[in-house]
């Protein structure tokens, strides 16, 4: 009865796609070749071992003769560079009309009906970096009560209150109730609540943060659970498919709590799927241009990798993989549109399989786990 422990790398692009000048970015964005690089190196021995180096050009991490992980590069095939995309086209769908974004903040009907529901019109409407956004009217949004609404490059409707002006609960029904009421033209494919704590100058995000995603068309989640096997979400994953096709989940403040339930998960499940997103490296790393701190991080994610690989046992899987890029070294705060990296452990031996296209072979990997194909030969597509 196999397991299979998948890990998104929230943002860790593996080097721009050849249509990268579409979505604003330039040709030269690569998240973790660019990270390495900018830092003189990085130490990553167990992510070498494997073949993180046959991937892409990483500063100090060697291209392996030998991968031990079956290792490739993914052309995302949808037409975006966001997470719910990336994790979407994972599980089977390909994104053919982009979703609505606001380069210029949300028309003024949107704005009537949202300031309906909070009773106060919202502070801000432009696209902004949620860290900068708070430190800038953060202190006018306590005074006055008015949330504040901001968005990004990405399909989001995002609303930040303080937790002590706001009380979560307010928060959270404030954002059922826009997710309920932008439909198209306007049905973004995120409201996210953003609350944060703190005073004037010392503004800090909680990690009660909470996604309102639309509902996903099916997916393998879905096909999984008809078949029986669980999929258990650690992180953000429960929220990125409106908690379609999952059994369990759990949310989590970090990247070391994430591989922490992770590794519980796994020792309590005989048969199913744990699917982890491991967020800091997007929201506190990429999106906040900090390259030591992504640095760090993966070093950290290595660290932890001998003892995620001890709990592969025979016929389980272990499959890292990201969902677009988030380049710190590039200009702006936005998302990069890249390939994303594919490393997968314990259902072929180690192989470097070049450019696969289609963030969909992660699902199509999984779900031929479950269904008893020789994984060999699935392996064996280009
Ligand atoms: O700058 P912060 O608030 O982290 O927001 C970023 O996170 C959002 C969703 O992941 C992205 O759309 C981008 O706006
Ligand atoms: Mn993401
Ligand atoms: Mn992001």
């Amino acid at each position: 009865m196999p397991r299979i422990l998948a890990f998104v790398m929230d943002s860790a692009g593996v080097g721009a796609l050849p249509d990268a000048s579409a979505y604003h970015d330039g040709s030269n964005a690569n998240t973790i070749g660019n990270v390495a690089q900018q830092l003189g190196g990085l130490r990553l021995p167990n992510f070498e071992r494997l073949g993180l180096g046959c991937i892409t050009s990483v500063r100090g991490v060697a291209a392996s003769e030998r991968p031990a992980a079956v290792v490739a590069r993914l052309r995302e095939r949808s037409k975006g560079k966001d997470t719910i995309t990336g994790h979407w086209e994972m599980a089977g769908v390909i994104t053919e009309v982009p979703f609505p974004t606001y380069p210029d903040g949300f028309p003024p009907e949107v704005i009537e009906r949202f300031t309906a529901i909070t009773g106060a019109p919202p502070l801000g409407n432009i696209a902004a970096s949620g860290t900068e956004i708070i430190a800038e009217l953060g202190e006018e949004h306590q005074r006055t009560g008015r949330p504040i609404l901001y968005t990004s490059a990405d399909s989001v409707f995002q609303v930040a209150a303080h937790e002590e002006t706001v009380p979560l609960a307010t928060l959270y029904d404030w954002c059922e109730r826009a997710r309920a009421m932008l439909v198209s033209p306007h049905e973004v494919n995120r409201v996210i609540a953003r609350p944060f704590v703190g005073v004037p100058g010392a503004y800090v995000r909680t990690p009660n943060r909470r996604d309102y995603a639309i509902p996903p068309p099916p997916t393998v989640l879905d096909r999984l659970e008809a078949r029986g096997v669980p999929v258990h979400a650690v992180g953000k994953i429960c929220d990125i498919y409106s908690g379609h096709g999952i059994a369990s989940s759990v949310r989590v403040a970090d990247n070391g709590e994430a591989v922490d339930r992770a590794l519980e998960l796994a020792d309590a499940t005989d048969h199913g799927l744990v699917f982890v997103n491991l967020n800091d490296f997007d929201t506190k790393f990429g999106h906040r241009r900090d390259v030591r701190g992504y640095g760090d991080a993966l070093a950290r994610l290595d660290a932890r990798l001998p003892e995620i690989l001890a709990r592969i046992r025979p016929g389980d899987g272990l499959i890292f993989t990201a969902d677009h890029g988030c380049d710190p070294t590039q200009p702006g705060t936005d998302h990069t549109r890249e390939y994303v990296p594919y490393l997968e452990c314990g259902l072929a031996d180690g192989a470097d399989l070049g450019v696969i296209d289609g963030l969909g072979y992660v699902g199509e990997r999984i779900e031929s786990c479950f269904q008893g194909l020789s994984m060999a030969t699935a392996a064996g597509r280009r």
